[in-house]
């Protein structure tokens, strides 16, 4: 994840729309001591989870299908997981690989109970239906094949996942450069990690190399707690719910900004306070933050990434 560091610090240096304010992460820091308020993986109870292989085909389907929620109000991430989670209670083979490239966007939506169209669908059902292919062509049906085939390195599963499912390829043009975020990608791994307890399946022996997650809720946070601040421009259009454009400076500069603030944050609270802290756990903490405020506005961008 080197390039998601070295990529999105080039951004956050040249941003004319968001600006990281060191001063604001000071105050945060030392207004914790350095020590990360400790949130739960699963705090929500809405997971499935088995100790076993089906876990890991259950993460990934869940983070094939982690995005954009807040087109419609009433829908959440909360939906997706324990619909997931309920429909594999109910039939082990719900997400079998031969299951998943045949799933229709009805059937996605029986799946999941959820009564009507989901946000941006049809690109649902094409990941669906890409991640059952690839699984079956590369790793024998089973995505704890893809864990098995990493060496226990969060690196190289970001790589493999990125190499072989393009609907993972998280990455954005800014300026003429390519810029990489990769946030279903690393949140796979930290799914798996967090699920697991950094042990079996979840055990990554470079596990401090995954950054954030740059999705619409934690920049949310950052901006709250004074350490993202937009331009004039960029704060109205996000409180009057504008949508921002895929693929617009703005939507590259709130996600490229978000993940360099953490790292940061991160990077002082080990010179301050000599402790080495994750970006998952500082990232849980904020998401956690911002899902419980509801009121919180948050950018708009239709986009399978995030
Ligand atoms: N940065 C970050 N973004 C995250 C998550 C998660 C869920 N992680 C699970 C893992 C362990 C915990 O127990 C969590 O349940 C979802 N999202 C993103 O949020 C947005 C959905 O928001 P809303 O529309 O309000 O439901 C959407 O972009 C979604 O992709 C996270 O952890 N970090």
């Amino acid at each position: 994840m080197e390039e998601v560091r070295t990529t999105t610090a080039w951004v956050a240096t040249r941003a004319a729309h968001v600006k990281v304010d060191s001063l604001e992460i000071e105050k945060v820091v030392d207004g914790i001591q350095g020590a990360i308020p400790k949130v739960e993986w699963n705090f929500e109870g809405i997971h499935y989870f088995d100790n076993g292989p089906l876990t890991v085909q259950y993460l990934l389907v869940l983070d094939a299908l982690n995005f954009c929620f807040w087109p419609d109000k009433d829908l959440s991430y909360d939906h997706l997981a324990l619909g997931l989670k309920d429909a594999l209670e109910n039939d082990k083979s719900a997400l079998d690989a031969d299951r998943l490239q045949n799933y229709t966007g009805p059937q996605l939506r029986e799946l999941l109970k959820w009564p009507r169209r989901l946000p941006i669908e049809e690109e649902r059902v094409r990941l669906l239906h890409e991640v059952g292919l690839e699984l079956e062509r590369s790793f024998g049906g089973q995505a704890v094949n893809l864990v098995r085939s990493c060496g226990n390195s969060a690196e190289s599963l970001v790589a493999l996942i990125a190499r072989h499912f393009p609907g993972f390829r998280d990455h954005s043009l800014y300026k003429g450069h390519q810029i990489f975020l990769y946030k279903r990608a690393q949140i796979f791994v930290a799914d798996l990690w967090g699920a697991f307890k950094g042990r079996g399946y979840g055990d990554f022996y470079d596990i401090k190399s995954v950054t954030i997650f740059a999705d619409y809720i934690v920049p949310a946070v950052l901006r709250q707690l004074g350490i993202l601040k937009y331009s004039s421009a960029l704060s109205s259009s996000i409180d009057s719910n504008k949508e921002i454009v895929a693929g617009s400076e703005e939507e590259a500069e709130l996600r490229a900004c978000s993940i360099y603030a953490v790292e940061k944050m991160r990077e002082l609270i080990k010179r301050k306070f000599g402790k080495q802290v994750l970006s998952i756990e500082i990232d849980l903490w904020l998401w956690s933050c911002g899902v419980q405020n509801a009121s919180l506005p948050h950018h708009r961008t239709l986009s399978i990434y995030y």
